[in-house]
């Protein structure tokens, strides 16, 4: 069995590449970073690092690496031959990696087992952003359909932490122990590959929105409020009282709307944030404020984890969310120099009208419940 997955970088060597190994899977790594690429072409194995109240080791072998910027055709002939097709590239690179997958898929023979697509990104809907990107560069109707013959499209929830890694550790990687991968089991019709490590369930909306709106919505509220706090880790930022206090109150809110919407348990609900938080605490993993609160523009979009919740909470329990309306606050004060959405988001604050803001950048229409609080929310954030 073969996988090609593409993006060699923290969670696609950490959590992707390492299950697939495990999965009894030949992996081929496709990225665009050279150095990377080369360090994996020349290596036999790579070890991960388990770390947290346990420390384990595995090894992941067997694995082949190509660069997708400069050798398309070998990844072509890849993809045709491929059982499984993973991405963990970023939700924005998705529409970049689409035209080389469908070049694979057409490259396939008519009779092959149809290939497995699943894009282990945050976000959701990823592999469906995945197909649109696809069928969207294809000419016409048939070659669309042509395609999805040969394909199963199915989305995931991934789950892992795996910080920004110290470089002198090379292609070795360091990662919590914890970690879950759900993926959609209905497109696949009875036929869904073999990956132990994957969870594959009837309705993945649920799983998605409790992982999205819980893990990444309190990860991104500690860092977002600890940035603010000035720390600079993680573990830092959660050991501060007031930063902890933002990030509880902000998933009790998620939570009441996981349950409103979803009927899921409040107990159980109640168990897993307790779990979350203290994964953010894990002394073992350095992970930087200013990773976990990346690309703000993005997180602060219409279904993300923190405008997402909120307009469920409106919706489904009736009442304003205050602690995610003031996580936005924070969010919306994220200045780093290095993030280029960062400098995106005070170039915006700085010049556009605060109503433009809600509108173009949470995609939160003038009307809607939330438009007038997180209208105040950018105008305070102005000043
Ligand atoms: N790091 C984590 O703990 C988790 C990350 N994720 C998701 O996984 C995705 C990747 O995140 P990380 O691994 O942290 O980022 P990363 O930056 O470590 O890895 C992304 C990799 O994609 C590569 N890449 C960029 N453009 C590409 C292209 N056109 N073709 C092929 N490769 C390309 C980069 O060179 C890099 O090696 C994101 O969507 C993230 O939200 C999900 C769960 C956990
Ligand atoms: O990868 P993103 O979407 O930028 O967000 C960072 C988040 O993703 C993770 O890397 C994995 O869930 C978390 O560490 C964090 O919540």
């Amino acid at each position: 069995m073969k996988a090609v997955h593409f993006g060699a970088g923290n969670i696609g060597r950490g959590f992707v590449g390492l299950l697939l190994h495990e999965a009894g899977y030949e992996v081929v790594f496709a990225d665009v970073n050279a150095e990377l690429i080369d360090a994996l072409a020349a290596a036999d194995s790579y070890t991960v690092h388990l770390v947290g109240e346990t420390e384990e080791t595995r090894v992941v072998d067997g694995f082949r690496a190509i660069n997708s910027a400069t050798d398309e055709a070998a990844l072509i002939a890849e993809i045709a031959t491929a059982d499984v097709v993973t991405t963990a590239v970023g939700p924005r690179i998705l529409r970049f990696v689409a035209p080389v997958i469908a070049a694979g898929l057409a490259a396939r023979p008519d009779d092959a087992p149809r290939l497995a697509v699943m894009a282990c990104e945050n976000a959701i809907g990823a592999t469906d952003l995945l197909a649109a990107e696809i069928a969207d560069g294809l000419p016409d109707d048939a070659a669309r359909e042509a395609i999805a013959a040969k394909a199963v499209f199915a989305n995931t929830a991934v789950d892992r932490i795996v910080p920004a890694q110290d470089p002198a550790s090379g292609i070795d990687v360091t990662v919590e122990t914890f970690s879950e991968w759900v993926v959609d089991r209905t497109p696949f019709a009875g036929g869904e590959p073999a990956i132990p490590g994957a969870h594959f369930v009837d309705d993945l909306a649920p799983y998605i929105e409790r992982k999205l709106f819980t893990v990444n919505t309190g990860h991104a509220t500690v860092a977002y409020t600890g940035f603010l706090q000035g720390a600079t880790t993680i573990s830092e930022a959660i050991a501060i009282p007031a930063v902890r206090e933002a990030a509880e109150a902000a998933l009790a809110e998620t939570s009441a709307a996981l349950t409103a919407k979803h009927g899921l348990d409040p107990e159980e609900l109640a168990a897993y944030r307790a779990k979350i938080l203290d994964r953010f605490s894990n002394p073992y993993l350095v992970d930087e404020v200013t990773r976990v609160g990346r690309e703000p523009l993005r997180k602060l979009g219409r279904n993300e984890r923190f405008i997402g919740p909120a307009s469920d909470f409106v919706q489904y329990v009736g009442r304003t969310p205050d602690a995610l309306l003031a996580a936005v606050g924070a969010a919306l004060r994220f200045d780093v120099p290095d993030d280029s959405q960062s400098v995106e988001l005070r170039r915006i604050l700085e010049e556009a009208d605060p109503d433009e803001v809600v509108t173009e950048v949470m995609g939160v229409a003038a009307g809607e419940p939330l438009f007038a609080p997180l209208v105040e929310m950018v105008r305070a954030a102005q000043v």
